[in-house]
This record gives C-alpha cells, sequence and structure tokens, in this order.
C-alpha cells in the first residue's frame, strides 16, 4: 500500500509521518530529501527557494517500492492508494513556517495555499481529509490508522477562506 500524507509546508507532515510509519511498520519517504539527494529535479526555483520537480524521475524513483507513507506536499500527485490531507489553522502555519526561517513571500504563498485548500482539491482517489490543529500528533495517528482501516473519505471539513480571507488581499 502507498499512502500519501500531504498538505501545506508546515502542516505536520514529517511529524505525523514518522510516528504513523512506525505504528504500521512501514517505510516512509521524505520527498524533498529524495528529490535533493537522488537530483530528481528540473531546476532550482531561486525565488521560493525550492526544487522544480522532475515528476518522471520522481515516478520513475518510486515505482517499485511499496509499502511506504509518502511524506511530502506534492505526495497527493505520486499514485497513492491512500491520500491523507492533513490541514491547520493558517495562524499555526504562518509562525512554524517563519520559525523555520522562511521569507516572507514564500510564507504568505503557503498561508493562502491552505487557505484555498489547494492540495485537498489536487488530491484524487481515496482522500481523508484531517484537521490537525491544537491536537496531539498520538490523537492525528490513530484517527489515521482508524480510518485507512475503514475505507472513510472525508472532504471539505475546514473553512478557512471566511476566517482569513485578508491575507488573500493582494
Ligand atoms: N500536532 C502537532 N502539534 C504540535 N506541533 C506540531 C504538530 N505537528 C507538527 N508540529 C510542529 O510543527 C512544525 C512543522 O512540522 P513538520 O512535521 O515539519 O511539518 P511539514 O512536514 O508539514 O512541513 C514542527 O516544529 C513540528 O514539531
Amino acid at each position: 500500500m502507498r499512502i500519501a500524507i500531504t498538505g501545506t509546508p508546515g502542516v505536520g507532515k514529517t511529524t505525523v509521518s514518522k510516528v504513523l510509519a512506525k505504528r504500521l511498520n512501514m517505510e516512509v519517504i521524505d520527498i524533498t530529501d529524495v528529490v535533493k539527494r537522488y537530483r530528481l529535479y528540473i531546476d532550482y526555483d531561486e525565488d521560493m527557494e525550492s526544487y522544480v520537480i522532475d515528476f518522471e524521475k520522481l515516478n520513475n524513483f518510486l515505482k517499485d517500492k511499496d509499502n511506504i507513507i509518502l511524506d511530502g506536499h506534492v505526495s497527493h500527485l505520486l499514485n497513492p492508494d491512500y491520500t491523507i490531507v492533513l490541514r491547520c489553522d493558517p495562524k499555526i502555519i504562518e509562525e512554524r513556517l517563519r520559525k523555520r526561517g522562511y521569507k516572507d513571500k514564500k510564507v504568505l504563498e503557503n498561508v493562502q495555499a491552505e487557505i484555498l485548500d489547494v492540495c485537498l482539491c489536487e488530491s484524487k482517489g481515496k482522500v481523508y481529509e484531517i484537521d490537525t490543529t491544537n491536537r496531539d500528533v498520538e490523537d492525528i495517528v490513530n484517527e489515521i490508522i482508524e480510518a485507512i482501516k475503514e475505507g472513510k473519505e472525508r472532504k471539505g471539513i475546514v473553512d478557512w477562506l471566511s476566517k482569513y480571507y485578508e491575507y488573500l488581499e493582494i
């Protein structure tokens, strides 16, 4: 099985993936890490300080791997059997990304993506959305395991737009 843990940078993907992998005895693949390590990218975007991923190379790298958790904000695009979309209050994401040292432009772009449900809208197939705001990691992972076991699907559980539309005023 291939489980995608996706969501806006700063939402908690790596934290959740590590605990989930231990509980399910699965391997975690950190997409950003493998893209850098195996040069699975076309270019480096200086402005956004991120790699332009070569999806053909990345999919080829992943093709023979199974029983894996894909940790990354594009993992939902890598033919997963199940996609878990993590959500978090944009204010918390903003704080986390600033603490990570992201430039204002990159922080704003990611906060706007969370408000506009970008990862959720791009996710296809079996999708389960979970709001992680102010929740303990173990509690989040318990809910994910139960959802996967029962084949649960859920989308459209948060509405950041009505609360944070001022972030979208360019
Ligand atoms: N459920 C949570 N509760 C509190 N802090 C969290 C939680 N999940 C993640 N964090 C913190 O938020 C930051 C970003 O988490 P991380 O897993 O790196 O996010 P992502 O992989 O989505 O970029 C880290 O400092 C992490 O410790």
